[in-house]
């Protein structure tokens, strides 16, 4: 096997860690768990997401010895499965089961096209949806209930369609912002108001239905009006989660795709990622965010 092809997969794989890490500390995000509170969750915590985000590494670990094996994709779904599996197991919640899913698929679409190209991934993530969703029989799952009921597509039309909110909406519109203010948080944020006024968030649309959609539309374009016109974006999204707090709304595949987004620009040399730190229990976090951009 080529120790080259090795490393990248594995630098890969430690950058969607570092994504999911990075996502999960960007604050204030309205309805999620961040450094400042646990948003619409009262089941999560910032150490269980955390404690999540090692699962994550270990899962990934444990594709590409899959894939390092030649084993077949069949073989990496029941790893995923298990992934979940232990997840809830040794958390008692759903913390990360989009992110798990995504990036589990975003990287054995990586070792498939052995490239980072996004057209290339993008088509990949689509063969390997095809694949998926033929072999899975849906479960009862509370992003299946708002499918049918809202007629929505959320993460399984995200994944057919090659990630979509990925690599034409969240990498573009960081790019862009970074490149006009040279600050990751403002380019951040820009990512964060542009995804939701984009995904067909399940998350949502279960908490809150239509009407919780078109409020965090709605809240995305204020947002990204107030980041042009060179206003403070902290405020406003620290009053947008005391109301997403009382109302229940939250905003997961944002989360989610955000997170893949920081993976993708780190892995792709474009962003520099989250470092690990060490710190005792009961401290602060362990994987801290790093601003520096490459
Ligand atoms: C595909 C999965 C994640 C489907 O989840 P489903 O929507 O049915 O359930 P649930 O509501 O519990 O989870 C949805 C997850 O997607 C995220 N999400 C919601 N909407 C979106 C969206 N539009 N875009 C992206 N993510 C979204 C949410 O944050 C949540 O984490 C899951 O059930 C599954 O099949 N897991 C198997 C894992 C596996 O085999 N992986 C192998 C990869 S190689
Ligand atoms: N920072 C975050 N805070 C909260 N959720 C997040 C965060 N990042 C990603 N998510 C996603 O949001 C989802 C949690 O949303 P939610 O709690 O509504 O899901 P659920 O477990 O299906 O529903 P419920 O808890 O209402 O029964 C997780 O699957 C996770 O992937």
């Amino acid at each position: 096997m080529n120790s080259s092809r090795i490393f990248e997969i594995e630098q890969f794989a430690q950058s969607l860690v570092k994504g999911g890490a990075m996502a999960l500390y960007l604050t204030p995000k309205p309805g999620l768990v961040d450094m400042a509170n646990q948003g619409s969750h009262p089941d999560l915590t910032l150490d269980k997401m955390e404690r999540s985000l090692h699962i994550l590494g270990d899962y990934l670990a444990e594709l590409i010895r899959s894939l390092t094996d030649g084993e077949r994709f069949l073989c990496q779904a029941v790893i995923g499965r298990r992934a979940e599996e232990v997840m809830m197991e040794e958390l008692g919640s759903n913390t990360l089961k989009g992110y798990f899913f995504l990036s589990g698929l975003l990287l054995v679409a990586r070792w498939r096209c052995d490239s980072d190209d996004e057209k290339r991934l993008s088509r990949a993530v689509s063969e390997l949806g095809e694949e998926f969703f033929a072999l899975r029989r849906e479960q009862a799952t509370n992003g299946h209930s708002a499918r049918s009921r809202f007629g929505t597509g959320g993460v399984v039309h995200e994944v057919l369609d090659g990630l979509p909110s990925l690599f034409t909406c969240a990498v573009p519109v960081y790019l862009a912002a970074i490149e006009r203010t040279g600050c990751f948080t403002s380019a951040s944020f820009a990512m964060l108001a542009r995804l939701m006024q984009t995904v067909d968030d399940t998350t949502t649309l279960h908490r809150c239905g239509t009407m919780g959609l078109a409020r965090l539309r709605r809240d995305g374009q204020t947002l990204e009006r107030l980041i042009a016109e060179g206003g403070d974006p902290v405020a406003f999204l620290t009053e947008l989660d005391r109301k997403y707090v009382r109302m229940n709304l939250t905003m997961g595949g944002v989360a989610d795709v955000l997170g893949l987004a920081y993976g993708y620009l780190v892995a792709t040399g474009r962003l520099a990622g989250a470092s690990e730190t060490t710190r005792s229990r009961n401290s602060k976090p362990r994987l801290r965010l790093c601003m520096g951009d490459a």
